[in-house]
């Protein structure tokens, strides 16, 4: 009887809800309908025209697009849930804010302030309501319904009669995982909630244990911040750098599910355009690039490229030339001499300018030239004339004896040959090491001249590349120059905008581009990805405990505004170059402006297995508490010996316990490349059902069942090896087995065991 009684109350709960969902659907058909149309019109208006008419044009294509793309993101998931009021009034919260004829709301944005008690209510603080509704939807159907009541007694008695459903969120987290991480915008929690709306200025630290959902709430924050601040952060963008490039495609379909895509998603690797750095520096030379002191050791670098001969300065030019058998034949040359004192002038005033590298070796070059001219004329016995001296300098420079002279002194370097010929040449190491690392330090940092770029060079590149400004001056001018013209046409596009009135969220950076004859359509994400000097609106830096200090330097260069997101857990620092405190990295740049938000519950790792987690994480970081498991429940934890467990069959178990899912196989590093190999199938570490990673490899990603392989190897690997143990063990979100070589390590006693 009871259960009938509650079968009808969900029928009737659902065709209540399907019914407003379906009018929010036609809703937004309606709205499609009429962008399509917009835009339709506006282009069938044709490409000619006064310029006002042109760009008023781009104006109205331009918010119609936005609007369409805005419109498809948001069809799956329109709406996906309700808070009701003790007096009756209930409002809908979805992905996009949609109004009826009457411009009455008839669904509210998630991040607009009126969504926010969706996310805040709770039992104990309800406010004035009584009810949350979730809403789940398949295509256009409500499918499913959980309620939470906060107040039953102030419930109207036709609600009480429909209350439905389970936690949403419990439901959300039971899913098997896909591989990529998944928008959470229905079951925001409490407490994220108030890391997403924290104000735009100065740096907010998200400190949390693993799965803690900080990751999630940094990108759901990306999206509230790109909304509510859509002025300021839409020319200027927001960039995220992730730990590596796997986690930056695990992540990235979150921001365009949410309708965002004015974002660079990038990691420490890929940082200097041009480069994408992928391998990693050995612990102890790791500690050294990242070590502040290398700033200094990249200025001596570029200050040993600005030489004076020891004595005179002396280059031969030819004289006298003639072609034999068709080749150009030197017969005469001339030797000309630049005294000592005239080249240390000359580089002392170049230095003196306080100018980049690249840009100052003119001031170099010039007077050594002209000296080389007056020699020459003084030894042809040529007197010059004020005139004629800059057209001798001119033409000496043409002689490749002359430039490969000047070059020797003050070349026009990039920084990846600053820094490679740096780290592979024992003397220039020695000269710009000397003041500031001992020896041994310098010894570490020697490195063949072909060795791959390492995640702990990018600093170095950007630290070289402030110092050496433009290369190829005359191209980085002309680049200024198209810049300049561009941000002018923004400008008076911005200005039609206001003039015109049209919807404020128009992009008149997109606008700008496409008004250009010859540019392409390129977005503010675009421009920002591929310049290094490009000044984000906001910074969101996740698993930042692993930066060093001078990986710090260059992430502060990309955000002068110091607009921050600093997502991290100390306790999991496995970088000998990473954080102990974030005050530590933090305090140099925005000391006393940093405020510190904590995320105490676990989203991800079931209860039975982050008791495993907390003995380990006890054991590295006494007085640190790991964060709250929110489930219960699932197999218990176990360990096998290694000895007589086939691993690939152990994994094959796996998956069919799992059923739908995937699962990680968490290796030391010494030992990636050996089980991998038993693993062909295994080629992506997202798409693939299995997944064989090192444990930095793993950071930030979730699997449904984690198999650590050789616990001891993954304690032993590094000063960091109990951090690295404890990250492993928190990637499962539903099953934990160890497989461990000749005994199981004593701080994970609490695994299950076979019986022997
Ligand atoms: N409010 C929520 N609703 C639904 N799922 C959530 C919520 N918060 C977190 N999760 C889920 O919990 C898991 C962990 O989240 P996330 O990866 O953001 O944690 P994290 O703190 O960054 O973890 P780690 O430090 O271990 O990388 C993800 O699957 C995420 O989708």
């Amino acid at each position: 009887m009871g259960d009938r009684q509650s079968d009808s109350a969900r029928a009737e709960a659902l065709r209540i809800e399907q019914s407003y969902v379906s009018m929010l659907y036609g809703r937004l058909d309606v709205a499609r309908e009429r962008a399509e149309r917009g835009m339709h019109d506006v282009l069938a208006r044709g490409g000619t025209g006064t310029r006002q008419a042109v760009v008023e044009r781009e104006v109205m294509a331009a918010e119609h697009a936005r609007r369409l793309a805005q419109l498809s993101a948001v069809e799956r998931g329109l709406c996906f849930g309700r808070i009701d009021e003790a007096g009756g009034e209930t409002l809908y919260v979805g992905r996009v804010g949609l109004r009826d004829d009457d411009h009455t709301s008839v669904l509210v944005d998630w991040r607009a302030p009126a969504a926010r008690p969706f996310y805040v209510a709770t039992p104990s603080d309800p406010g004035p309501f009584v009810r949350r509704r979730h809403l789940h939807t398949r295509h256009r159907d409500v499918v499913g319904i959980d309620d939470e009541v906060f107040d039953l007694d102030r419930m109207a008695d036709g609600d009480r009669r429909t209350l439905v459903g389970e936690a949403a969120l419990l439901a959300a987290l039971r899913r098997g995982r896909t591989g990529r991480m998944g928008e959470v915008v229905a079951t925001i929690q409490r407490e994220q909630d108030r890391v997403i709306r924290s104000g735009l200025p100065g740096a907010l630290v998200v400190q949390g244990g693993p799965g803690t959902g900080k990751t999630v709430a940094a990108l759901h924050r990306a999206a509230y911040l790109l909304y509510t601040h859509r002025d300021t952060l839409e020319r200027r963008g927001v960039l995220v750098v992730g730990p590596n490039a796997t986690f930056s495609r695990y992540i990235s379909q979150v921001l365009p599910a949410l309708g965002e895509t004015q974002v660079v998603l990038t990691s420490m690797g890929g940082l200097h355009p041009g480069v994408r750095a992928t391998a990693e520096d050995e612990p102890a030379v790791a500690v050294v690039k990242g070590d502040p002191r290398m700033a200094g050791v990249v200025e001596e670098a570029v200050r040993d490229r600005e030489r004076v001969p020891e004595g005179d300065l002396e280059v031969k030019i030819p004289v006298r030339t003639s072609v034999r058998g068709g080749v150009e034949v030197v017969v005469e040359e001339m030797m000309l001499r630049v005294d000592h004192a005239t080249c240390l002038r000359a580089r002392d005033r170049a230095r003196g300018l306080r100018r980049q590298h690249n840009i100052a070796r003119w001031t170099f070059v010039d007077p050594v030239l002209r000296a080389l001219a007056l020699d020459e004329a003084a030894q042809l016995d040529r007197p010059l004339e004020d005139g004629d001296l800059q057209y001798a300098a001119t033409t000496l420079w043409e002689h490749r004896t002359v430039r490969d002279a000047l070059d020797a002194l003050w070349p026009e370097i990039t920084p990846e040959r600053l820094v490679r010929e740096l780290l592979s040449d024992e003397e220039r190491l020695r000269a710009a090491t000397g003041p500031y690392l001992t020896e041994e330090e310098s010894a570490l940092l020697l490195r063949p001249r072909e060795a791959p770029w390492t995640v702990g060079d990018v600093p170095l590149l950007d630290e070289a590349a402030e110092l050496l400004g433009e290369y190829d001056y005359g191209a980085g001018a002309r680049r200024r120059r198209a810049e300049d013209e561009r941000r002018e046409e923004e400008l008076y596009a911005r200005e039609v905008l206001t003039i015109t009135d049209v919807d404020p969220v128009l992009d008149a950076t997109l606008l700008a581009g496409r008004n250009r004859e010859d540019g392409p359509y390129v977005t503010t994400a675009d421009r920002a990805g591929h310049d290094r000097t490009w000044a984000y609106g906001h910074v969101i830096v996740d698993e930042a405990q692993e930066l060093s200090a001078m990986a710090w330097r260059t992430v502060m260069r990309r955000v002068p505004a110091r607009s921050l997101t600093v997502v991290g857990d100390i306790a999991q620092t496995g970088s000998a170059a990473g954080a102990r405190s974030w005050g530590e990295m933090l305090d140099p740049y925005v000391k006393g402006r940093w405020r510190e938000e904590r995320l105490l519950v676990n989203y991800r790792t079931p209860a039975e297995i982050m008791e495993v987690a907390a003995d380990v994480l006890r054991a590295v970081a006494p007085g640190e508490e790991p964060p709250e498991s929110v489930r219960f429940g699932g197999a218990r934890p176990r360990a096998v010996p290694a000895d007589g467990t086939d691993l690939r069959l152990l994994v094959e178990s796996e998956l069919r316990e799992i059923e739908e899912g995937r699962v990680g196989v968490v290796t030391p590093d010494a030992r990636h490349a050996e089980v991998a190999a038993l693993f062909p199938e295994a080629v992506d570490p997202l798409d693939s059902p299995v997944a064989v990673l090192t444990v930095r490899g793993s950071k930030g990603l979730e699997f449904d069942a984690v198999v650590v392989v050789d616990p001891e190897g993954i304690l032993c690997q590094s000063p960091k090896g109990g951090q690295d143990l404890y990250v492993a063990i928190t990637r499962a979100t539903r099953r934990l087995t160890v497989v461990y070589e000749d005994r199981l390590p004593a701080v994970l006693h609490r695994l299950e065991t076979p019986i022997t």
